[in-house]
């Protein structure tokens, strides 16, 4: 085996940046994790600093092969995933990003895309991009920056600024500014990509008035990207896999057949269900979304994007203070009085899908003066598993009988039994936890392992996947449905006004 035989995945998330050493069993030779500040400079907005993204995903980085007691020359290629949809703007001369990244959670455009909805652009952009018109997505977030910025429309116009969701920040930042591209899964994020054929769409970026100037160029997921600037590791490495995190998750969860189907489980939650090489356009207000394109061809999932998932156990952790750690959570709620139905529908930045309520915010129901820190704290477990089962019910609708029964998740919230066994009831399905935990890392050092000629094609790689424990349905039918059904109504309760049915 030759020296360079290892993989390094750098998975920037929502909330830290974290590097992981594999081998090319997948085994995980080290690791390094640093958390970041978020910027919330209104309500509803959620920027992060790009710079800081850098420092921690270079730190991380290093430290991760530090720790696996390697050296740049052990590494064969790099796979980069990432949080989706935030949007960086920066200087090509300088490689300065000229503003925060606007997150994928916030909400500043809601009312603009508000306006192209009531304009009726709504069929066409879902048409095209296989997405909804929501802040959720990057190309509103590049309209404000460039409407906002003191000459910015006229220095994109002019070829000088670049865009870049955080991949292609990263790259841009790792090859020193050689090379300015992205990959499939990351470009169907951003609202202006034509899902059919991978390429950017004229009619999208005549829409949300982005000039074509300041976009990376899309590529396959495993391919080669370019390499390091030597100084970033103390030698070259190349980079040979990009995708999203979801996507990256998908692949990592061995999801490779139509109809198979993962959740993950972070800030927010991620249910993506294969569905070969056709575009399943949703009749049920899910998303579409490219999966992997590996030599040009393309495959795709169906997506349900929650929010609030984890996040809800961070606000009972850090908003209201009944928790000192996440782990606490799942106890909590063990010993909550099961005689008091509390409901949260923890719509803090509005609610995604099925919903695509940009206005709504969180509601609790059902206190009670007997109502305690332990109540709240089941509440928000289950509100993770109750819209999670929006979700599968959407699925099962659009993808009829074909749909997997077993659902495959992942994320640091399924580190509670608590909320998993939960989840398996609510749905009246099997859940699924793997026995690496780590799959969107996984996910990007496959592909990246793909193009390196390491680690097998997909076949030998699902394979390798492995159960740690399958929670099985307990709860009645008649309960499942009981609590389903006082779900549904507290959601119809919490909608902006307009939105409910
Ligand atoms: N034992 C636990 N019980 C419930 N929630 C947990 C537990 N451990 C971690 N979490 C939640 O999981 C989230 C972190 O998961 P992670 O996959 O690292 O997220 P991200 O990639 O979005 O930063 C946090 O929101 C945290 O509150
Ligand atoms: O950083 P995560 O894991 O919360 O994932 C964020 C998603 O990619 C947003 O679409």
């Amino acid at each position: 085996m030759s020296r360079a035989a290892h993989l390094l995945a750098i998975d920037q998330g929502t909330t830290s940046s974290r590097a992981l050493v594999f081998d090319p069993s997948a085994r995980v030779l080290g690791l390094a994790q640093a958390e970041f500040p978020q910027s919330y400079p209104h309500p509803g907005w959620v920027e992060h600093d790009a710079e800081e993204i850098w420092r921690t995903v270079l730190k991380t980085a290093r430290a991760a092969i530090r720790n696996a007691g390697l050296e740049a020359a052990d590494i064969a290629a790099i796979g980069i995933t990432n949080q989706r949809e935030t949007t960086v703007l920066w200087d090509r001369a300088t490689g300065r990003p000229i503003h925060n990244a606007i997150v994928w959670q916030d909400r500043r455009t809601a009312e603009a895309c508000a306006r192209l909805r009531a304009d009726g652009a709504e069929p066409l952009v879902s048409a095209t991009t296989g997405l909804l018109l929501d802040p959720y997505f990057s190309a509103t977030k590049i309209a404000w920056l460039l409407d906002r910025i003191p000459g910015a429309r006229a220095q994109a116009e002019a070829g000088r600024l670049a865009f870049g969701t955080i991949d292609s920040f990263l790259l841009w930042r790792l090859t020193s500014g050689a090379v300015h591209a992205t990959d499939a899964t990351n470009a169907s994020r951003t609202l202006l990509l034509d899902l059919r054929t991978g390429t950017w769409s004229p009619e999208m970026l005549r829409l949300f008035r982005i000039p074509e100037a300041i976009l990376p160029e899309v590529r396959d997921t495993a391919g080669l990207f370019g390499v390091t600037e030597p100084r970033c590791f103390g030698a070259a490495i190349a980079i040979r896999g990009i995708a999203g995190d979801q996507q990256a998750a998908l692949a990592g969860q061995a999801c490779f057949s139509p109809g198979m189907v993962k959740s993950t489980y972070g800030t927010g939650c991620f249910a993506l269900m294969h569905t070969g090489d056709v575009p399943v356009a949703s009749s049920n207000r899910l998303i579409t979304t490219i999966a992997t394109q590996l030599g040009g061809r393309r495959t795709y999932a169906l997506e349900g994007a929650i929010f609030i998932a984890g996040a809800a156990v961070q606000w009972l952790r850090d908003g209201l203070g009944v928790i000192a750690h996440a782990a606490e959570a799942g106890a909590l709620a063990e010993a909550a009085d099961p005689a008091q139905e509390v409901t949260l529908v923890p719509a803090f930045v509005g609610l995604g899908a099925p919903y695509w309520d940009a206005e709504a915010r969180g509601a609790i129901f059902g206190l009670t003066r007997g109502t305690t820190r332990a109540e709240l704290a089941r509440a928000a477990l289950e509100s993770v598993a109750l819209q999670t089962r929006d979700l599968i019910e959407a699925m099962r609708a659009d993808w009829g009988a074909g749909a997997d029964t077993v659902l495959r998740v992942d994320g640091g919230m399924t580190a509670s039994d608590w909320t998993m066994q939960f989840l398996a009831d609510i749905l009246g399905a099997p859940v699924d936890r793997p026995r690496v935990q780590e799959t969107t890392a996984l996910g990007a050092a496959f592909f990246a392992g793909l193009s390196a000629g390491l680690f097998g094609d997909q076949d030998a790689f699902a394979r390798s996947w492995s159960l740690d424990r399958r929670f099985a349905p307990r709860m009645s039918e008649a309960e499942r449905e009981r609590r389903y059904a006082r779900w549904r109504d507290a959601v119809q309760r919490t909608l902006s006004r307009g939105m409910r049915v």
